[in-house]
């Protein structure tokens, strides 16, 4: 089943969430300002896991990671190690097309001030249950950050004990996939140097190594 059978433009669960994407959507009437769809390749074997859509990135053009700066390295590396046909993503038309890489994130909607509560992780956690679901055996769930990280583990059933998050890591997972986590490739990190296009870079070239 594609995985869009387990997304829900028109999810409300989250009356904090949806009340604020309203009031989004009258301040700008061109943004998507919707729980925003996974992107790529239904059958892939690489989901990269975000944390939530920027406000002026996916929530604006309706794709993970793409219109803000937390996208640029992300593309570029996907772009790097094949994933992808184009180094930047900028909107839906840019003809972009993902191969066997799928991107979504732990929580569909923009939450004020990037910060989902707890219960919305918890809320939308069933979604990302589900997309991993689809994934083929052998598959590798790559987390940007501690709470993609900790929405896989929940996502399987497992203690957020179970694995610790840190930058670089591997995880069997109770299935056959693997769980890779790495610092999230936000302007704050990247400008901060916690996280390098090299240190991602180090990171994609593991995936690969794992899906061969
Ligand atoms: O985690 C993030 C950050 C920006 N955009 C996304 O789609 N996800």
């Amino acid at each position: 089943m594609p995985h869009s059978a387990y997304f829900k433009q028109s999810c409300r669960l989250c009356p904090r969430l949806a009340n604020f994407l309203d009031d989004v959507k009258l301040k700008h009437p061109d943004y998507h300002a919707l729980p925003v769809a996974p992107f790529g390749d239904p059958d892939a074997r690489l989901l990269i896991v975000g944390l939530a859509p920027g406000m002026h990135g996916a929530n604006a053009s309706g794709r993970p990671f793409t219109g803000d700066y937390a996208g640029l390295l992300l593309y570029k590396a996907l772009y790097d190690f094949g994933f992808s046909n184009q180094l930047e993503s900028t909107s839906l038309a840019d003809g972009l097309q993902l191969s066997n890489c799928r991107i979504t994130n732990a929580v569909k909607c923009l939450p004020p001030q990037n910060k989902p509560t707890g219960d919305e992780i918890k809320q939308c956690n069933p979604y990302l249950a589900a997309e991993i679901k689809t994934l083929p055996k052998h598959s590798v769930i790559l987390a940007l950050g501690n709470i993609a990280h900790q929405a896989v583990l929940r996502a399987y059933g497992l203690k957020v004990t179970t694995a610790k998050f840190g930058h670089h890591t591997l995880y069997d997972l109770p299935d056959s996939n693997k769980l890779v986590s790495s610092y999230h490739c936000s302007r704050y990190n990247v400008q901060t140097k916690r996280l390098s296009m090299e240190m991602l870079a180090a990171v994609f070239a593991d995936i690969r190594d794992l899906l061969a």
